[in-house]
């Protein structure tokens, strides 16, 4: 039989994209010989709204994957009003990709731990595998709710449509956007956390230039 190439997004508020996002798609991209699509969420539904809006930060991320065919980017959730709910796309996805084809949600250790929280999150398994990629950090305590979920879903490869978790051993890098977002509201410059194609263009950083808060 032939072998159905799993699809695989990392969804993301990205405000601004940097190399952990970057490296962790990328090597899940390799661990499970997947396609994979940085899904850039309009409005998170868990968090404050972002510093750059929607077009800013796609922006960014588009100069960021330029020259690499690999991660492509996917803005289905920019055309969605509300709540940017991963269960909504991964059931357009699911709907495009058809039945069979092997699905996975790519999140941050730190992201699955709260899974529990998010809207409709039992049937995220009935769509899509999650792959679990790791990061450095505090440890990342699951709720109880959710440790019982998934006891019985660990697996070691993508197998099938959806439904497992696997775990994806990435290069630890301890980056973080809000660090990065702090970096510039210093007046400081967050090169090499980030692309350098994202440092080209000065008005592609406008947004978080202004973070810097002027000297009384
Ligand atoms: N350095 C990293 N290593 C592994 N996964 C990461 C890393 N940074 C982000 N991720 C994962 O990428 C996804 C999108 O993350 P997000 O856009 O919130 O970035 P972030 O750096 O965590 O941002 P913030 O600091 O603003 O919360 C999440 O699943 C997150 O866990
Ligand atoms: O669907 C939800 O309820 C949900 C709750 C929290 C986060 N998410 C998604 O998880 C991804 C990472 O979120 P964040 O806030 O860490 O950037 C992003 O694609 C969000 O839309 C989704």
């Amino acid at each position: 039989m032939t072998r159905l190439r799993p699809l695989a997004i990392l969804g993301g508020t990205f405000d601004p994209v940097h190399h952990g996002h970057l490296r962790g798609a990328w090597e899940a991209a390799e661990a499970l010989d997947a396609d994979v699509r940085m899904v850039p969420a309009r409005t998170p539904p868990h968090r404050p709204p972002p510093v750059a809006d929607a077009a800013e930060r796609v922006a960014l991320l588009r100069a960021a994957l330029a020259g690499q065919a690999r991660l492509a980017i996917d803005t289905r959730e920019l055309d969605r009003e509300g709540p940017s709910f991963t269960v909504d796309t991964l059931a357009s996805l699911r709907a495009e990709i058809g039945p069979d084809r092997p699905l996975v949600l790519l999140v941050g250790a730190d992201a699955f731990a709260g899974l529990a929280s998010w809207h409709q999150w039992q049937r995220l398994f009935d769509l899509a595998h999650v792959g679990v990629l790791t990061r450095p950090g505090s440890a990342h305590a699951m709720a109880d709710e959710l440790a019982a979920f998934v006891r019985h879903r660990h697996a070691t490869r993508v197998d099938g449509p959806a439904g497992t978790v696997v775990d994806i051993a990435i290069t630890p890098l301890d980056i973080a956007a809000t660090a990065i977002r702090e970096s510039f509201a210093a007046g400081h410059e967050p090169r090499f956390l980030m692309p350098s194609a994202c440092f080209a263009d000065e008005a592609l950083l406008a947004p978080y230039r202004a973070l810097v808060t002027p000297a009384p």
